[in-house]
C-alpha cells in the first residue's frame, strides 16, 4: 500500500502541504500572556489571514495541494463517530487541566452543543470564562481560577504546522512538544492520522508518537535525503528524544544517518530551521550567529551500532559533515543577511533563514528579508516572496508555517 505521506527530502517538488489558516486564536490574548504563549506581539487578524491566504495561493499557483489542519481535524471526527469525538474531547479537557469536576462538566456540555467543525475551531481559539454558563460553587473552581479570563487557553501557534508533527519518509513523528502552550496541538494531528479517511489504515508509519516525556518538535527535524536526517539539539528538542527517534528510524525505515546539530537554546533560534535550512541539492541557508570561531559548531553523526545501539561521531566542521553525509564535492552555505551582524540578526529574527523549498532551488521566503532574498537570488535560487508584516510576529516563517505531506523524490 502506498502511504499518503511521502517525504524523502527537504527539497523535492512539493505536492501536498498541511497549513492552518490563522483564526481568532492569534488575537485572543493580552500582552501579559505573550511570553507564555510564545508570541512577541499580537497580530492584526484580518491582515494575518490575508497574508496567509497569499502564502497558500503562492503554493497553489505552483501546483501544491493545500490541506488545512482545522478542516482535516473536523473531518476526522466526522469519520470517527461519537466515541472518537467523545474520547478526543475528554483527552483535550484532561490536557487542558480538567480531567474531572464541575468545570470539566460545564466545558464538556458547552463544547458538546457544537458540531465538529465549530468545536475544533472553539478549542483552537480558546474558551473564555464569560462564554460558559457556569457559576462555581466549590472552592477549587471558585478560588483557584479567579482572576484569569480563560478556562482554556487559545493555541496561537497552530499556524506553525511544521512543529507538532513532522513527515519523514512514509510516516511521521507526532510530537510531544516542549512548552505547555503547544503541547495540546499534536492531539489534532493524532486524530487526523488515526481517523481521517485520507490517512487512517493507509500504512502511515508513526516513528514516534506523542506519548513521551522527552521532547521533539518538527522545526528541528530536517529530512536531507532518503537516508539522512538532521535534527537540532535545541530549546525544543532534547538529545534523548533524538536518540529515541534515531533508533526507531534505523530499525524500521530506510534511514541510516542522523546528524544532531547543537544550536543555541533561546527564543529567537528555538528550532534548527530558524537558523539552517536545505534549499537545493548542495545549498543551505545558515545564520552566521550559530557558527563559532572558524565556522565551527557541535555536530554528532549518529549511525546504527551493534545490537540496536547507536554509534556517535562528534565533529565541528558543519560543511564537511554535510558533504560527507550527502556525498557532495562542494556545498554552498548561504549566510543570512549576507553575514552583516546587524542585518543577519534582524533578518534571522524575522525568519530570514526559515526558507521553504518547494522544488530544488525554488524557495518561498518572507519579503521583509530583502538582503537575504537578494543574496539567495545571487546564488542562483528562484525566490518567491510572500507578504509578512503580521505573520512574522509569531516568530515563524514559510518553513514553520507548512508541513509537507507529499514531495516528489529527488
Ligand atoms: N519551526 C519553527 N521554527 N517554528 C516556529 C514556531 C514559533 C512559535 N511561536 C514557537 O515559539 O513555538
Amino acid at each position: 500500500m502506498t502511504s499518503p505521506i511521502h517525504v524523502t527530502s527537504e527539497i523535492g517538488k512539493l505536492k501536498t502541504v498541511l497549513l492552518k489558516r490563522p483564526g481568532r486564536e492569534i488575537e485572543n490574548f493580552t500582552p501579559d500572556m505573550m511570553p507564555r504563549l510564545l508570541f512577541d506581539d499580537i497580530p492584526y487578524l484580518p491582515i494575518a489571514q490575508k497574508e496567509h491566504d497569499y502564502f497558500a495561493d503562492t503554493l497553489r499557483d505552483n501546483g501544491v495541494e493545500v490541506l488545512y489542519l482545522e478542516k482535516l481535524a473536523a473531518e476526522a471526527l466526522d469519520a470517527g463517530g461519537d466515541k472518537v469525538r467523545d474520547d478526543f474531547l475528554e483527552q483535550m479537557l484532561t490536557e487542558s487541566g480538567y480531567a474531572a469536576g464541575t468545570i470539566h462538566d460545564a466545558l464538556k456540555e458547552y463544547l458538546d452543543s457544537m458540531n465538529n467543525q465549530d468545536m475544533v475551531n472553539k478549542i483552537m481559539e480558546g474558551i473564555r470564562k464569560n462564554e460558559v454558563d457556569f457559576v462555581p460553587t466549590d472552592l477549587v473552581s471558585a478560588a483557584e481560577t479567579e482572576g484569569y479570563e480563560f478556562y482554556m487557553d487559545p493555541m496561537p501557534n497552530l499556524y506553525f504546522t511544521r512543529d507538532p508533527s513532522a513527515s519523514i519518509g512514509e510516516g511521521l513523528s507526532i510530537n510531544h512538544m516542549t512548552f505547555p502552550a503547544r503541547q495540546r496541538e499534536s492531539l489534532f494531528n493524532e486524530i487526523v492520522i488515526k481517523y481521517h479517511p485520507r490517512f487512517a489504515n493507509k500504512g502511515v508509519h508513526v516513528w514516534r508518537d506523542r506519548n513521551h516525556d522527552t521532547r521533539i518538535e518538527g522545526g528541528d527535524e530536517l529530512v536531507l535525503n532518503d537516508h539522512v536526517m538532521a535534527i537540532g539539539v535545541s530549546q525544543r528538542t532534547s538529545a534523548d528524544a533524538i536518540q529515541d527517534i534515531a533508533k526507531s528510524l534505523f530499525k524500521e525505515g530506510h534511514f541510516d544517518t542522523v546528524i544532531a546539530i547543537k544550536i543555541p537554546h533561546n527564543h529567537a533560534m528555538m528550532h534548527l530551521d530558524t537558523v539552517f535550512t536545505m534549499i537545493n541539492y548542495d545549498q543551505f541557508t545558515v545564520h552566521p550567529g550559530i557558527l563559532g570561531e572558524g565556522g565551527h559548531i557541535d555536530t554528532w553523526t549518529i549511525t546504527p551500532g551493534k545490537n540496536g545501539e547507536l554509534n556517535l561521531d562528534h565533529r565541528t566542521d558543519l560543511k564537511q559533515v554535510l558533504k560527507d553525509a550527502l556525498k557532495l564535492d562542494d556545498l554552498d552555505l548561504i549566510p543570512t543577511g549576507n553575514g552583516d551582524p546587524i542585518i543577519a540578526g534582524r533578518e534571522q529574527w524575522n525568519d530570514g533563514s526559515n526558507t521553504l523549498a518547494i522544488a530544488p532551488g525554488v524557495v518561498v521566503t518572507y519579503n521583509r528579508n530583502y538582503v537575504s532574498n537578494d543574496l539567495l537570488r545571487k546564488h542562483g535560487l528562484k525566490v518567491l516572496e510572500v507578504i509578512s508584516s503580521e505573520l512574522s510576529r509569531g516568530r515563524g516563517g514559510p518553513r514553520c508555517m507548512s508541513c509537507p505531506i507529499v514531495r516528489e523524490d529527488i
